[in-house]
């Protein structure tokens, strides 16, 4: 097995420090904390900079040889979201020569196998948060029941706070400054979480520190970055998955998974939508950074598609139509997830769809980020696998198509290949995955628009929610219930309304350039949505790194492309020969300005693209 064939699984962590000595903390610094938090309020800011930020950690050294070779983070200069200070961000991967970091999920898999090149020139000193980590003086946390003297909660988003929640940049407003505190009980009277559109609103300044209340259950799985386990409160009778993450001394993967949960604190503390993972709130102590997060207790779609077997169409589509509708809402703030896979994907009781696992996710605001190598190798679109001019938000499009081959195969397309000939075969091939031919032709084409291999002539998650594929999925009914509960009470960009609502409120006609018309959603979102064409010509300037792919290099760098060994489960998948470019009907771009005809060139859409009327979603 080669060196860079290093399969690093959280069991082994446990196995290497079983109980009793599972942690070797860094007494003086635990030393440390424990004595300014007595001295003064500490914020989670202030917690997690000071341990882990460079100026006071001799241990980060960020990569370089003998280093992991997997760099959860890459530079994201002037990311608006407000993150504690995580210090340096360097490329620890390009040129390691070492080991990778994949996963295990809780079924086993290998499948959440991930591949992190980062750029070493955008790898420097990153200002995360840039400005926007002022470690402002907090109030002490978490209060009575909380788990430990040192114990520090993030600060509040301005949506814990009724400020705008939806604040184009994202950017928390000065002096704002909060607690990610936790949930309260249901039905208790500052429960905020009760009130419509408020999911977020878990508390409060002035309610109870009711904190911690939150006691650990059993294993729910386990990712690369830590362990999840079920939380139950036992004063709410509320559940929720609890991410831990813990701290072993002069431990880089350790070092790198805290930088990395704490990147999703940092992005899922900003959203707010029923088709992603609710973020509650976290905490860190001297020995671990604790996240909480909304219980969806049906598991992944990858581990439903190893219980039960391929998804039927209906099922495909249902869940194809929220995946879009997170997306949608993903992107529409900017964001990539950049890990969009089965794995990643959970499904709650009732069939609604939550978007997890947000440890890759970016904001594109910052160009060189888009320059790392970062996913999982059979859902990685051409463009990160070149990875020549950059990426952007396309590259969810892309992992969604190779979702949904996965929901009707149980396997990811080419899954007959391994790590590293998979990537050839992304990149540098024409081919395309084989698309089963049970599948509808709205199903083969939606795949298709998906899977092209130009990232601009991908449709935007919002258009895909117009084609017939997922379109009329608002009232779909699968086997003997309904998926039409709180899945679909949300807009297009999934910003939630309580009640029924319409599913496109608002249309406009848009001339389709043959004479013919096309409606297009028009859906409020806090930032103009980018069009693929933007998205990369935007990252077209950015100069492009000598070694930013696996297949654009030979030396030591490439050597540092380390992928995990398939899934045992993937069998052989016959290759597809097909050409997604011979359907390239999607976008065009007329003087600078798209045409948005998306479904022209295919008969069926335009037999089915219902007229201007909005269409209403029956619950
Ligand atoms: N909110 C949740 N509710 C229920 N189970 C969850 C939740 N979040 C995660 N899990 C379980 O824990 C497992 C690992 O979680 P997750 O994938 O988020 O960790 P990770 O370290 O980020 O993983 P990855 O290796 O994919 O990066 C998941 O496969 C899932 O089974």
């Amino acid at each position: 097995m080669p060196a860079w064939w290093w399969k690093k699984s959280s069991k082994s962590i446990e196995q290497q420090y079983p109980d009793g000595e599972s942690l070797k903390l860094n007494k003086s610094s635990i030393r440390n904390d424990t004595k300014r938090a007595k001295d003064k309020p500490k914020s989670f800011d202030e917690v997690f900079a000071s341990r882990y930020s460079p100026r006071n950690s001799k241990d980060f050294s960020g990569g370089g040889s003998g280093s992991s070779g997997f760099s959860g983070f890459d530079s994201d200069r002037g990311h608006p979201l407000p993150r504690p200070s995580l210090g340096t961000d360097h490329g620890a991967g390009l040129g390691s020569g070492s080991g990778s970091v994949s996963s295990e999920s809780s079924s086993g898999s290998s499948s959440d196998d991930h591949v992190h090149l980062d750029q070493a020139q955008f790898g420097n000193f990153s200002t995360r948060g840039h400005g926007d980590t002022k470690l402002s003086p907090m109030p002490r946390s978490p209060g009575p029941g909380s788990r430990s003297a040192t114990t520090a909660t993030s600060p509040l988003h301005p949506r814990f706070c009724g400020t705008n929640l939806d604040s184009p940049d994202g950017k928390q407003e000065e002096g704002k400054g909060s607690y990610h505190r936790l949930p309260l009980p249901p039905g208790s009277p500052t429960n905020l979480s009760a009130l419509p559109n408020t999911r977020t609103c878990i508390a409060n300044e002035n309610t109870n520190p009711n904190l911690s209340k939150w006691k650990r259950g059993r294993l729910l799985g386990r990712g690369t970055f830590g362990h999840v386990y079920l939380g139950f409160n036992s004063e709410s009778g509320q559940m929720c998955a609890i991410k831990e993450v813990r701290e072993i001394a002069d431990d880089q993967t350790s070092k790198e998974s805290l930088k990395q949960l704490n990147q999703e604190i940092a992005l899922l503390s900003q959203l707010s939508h029923p088709n992603i993972v609710q973020y509650y709130g976290s905490e860190i102590d001297e020995e671990k950074l604790s996240v909480y997060l909304e219980y969806v207790s049906g598991g992944s779609i990858h581990k439903l598609l190893q219980e039960y077997g391929p998804f039927r169409e209906p099922v495909i589509q249902n869940y194809t139509r929220q995946i879009l509708s997170g997306l949608s809402y993903l992107h529409g703030r900017s964001t990539m997830h950049r890990d969009i896979k089965g794995a990643n994907i959970l499904v709650d009781p009732n069939g609604e769809i939550k978007l997890a696992d947000f440890g890759m996710a970016k904001h594109i605001a910052t160009c060189s980020s888009m320059l790392s190598f970062k996913g999982s190798p059979y859902w990685m679109a051409p463009e990160v696998v070149m990875n020549s001019n950059g990426y952007s938000l396309p590259v969810d499009i892309w992992s969604l198509g190779c979702t949904i081959l996965e929901m009707a195969t149980s396997k990811p397309p080419w899954s007959q290949y391994e790590g590293v000939a998979a990537i050839f075969k992304i990149g540098n091939s024409k081919d395309s995955p084989e698309i089963p031919d049970h599948l509808s032709n709205d199903a083969k084409c939606f795949i298709k628009l998906c899977l092209r291999r130009d990232p601009s002539a991908r449709p935007t998650a919002l258009q895909l929610l117009d084609h017939p594929f997922v379109r009329d999925q608002g009232t779909a009914r699968v086997g003997n219930f309904s998926l039409t509960n709180e899945a679909f009470s949300n807009t297009l960009d999934g910003s939630r309304t309580p009640t029924v609502l319409e599913l496109h409120p608002k249309r406009t006609i848009l001339s389709s350039g043959d004479g013919g018309h096309v409606t297009k959603p028009l859906v409020a979102t806090s930032r103009p949505l980018m069009s693929p064409s933007d998205g990369a010509r935007m990252i077209t300037s950015l100069p492009v790194s000598p070694c930013s792919s696996p297949l654009r290099q030979s030396g030591p760098a490439y050597r540092s492309c380390f992928l995990s060994p398939p899934h045992p489960s993937f069998g052989l998948v016959g290759q597809s020969g097909y050409n997604l470019n011979d359907h390239s009907i999607f976008p065009t771009r007329s003087n600078g300005k798209f045409t948005l005809d998306p479904w022209r060139a295919i008969p069926q859409f335009k037999a089915q693209t219902p007229n201007v009327s909005p269409r209403r979603r029956h619950i």
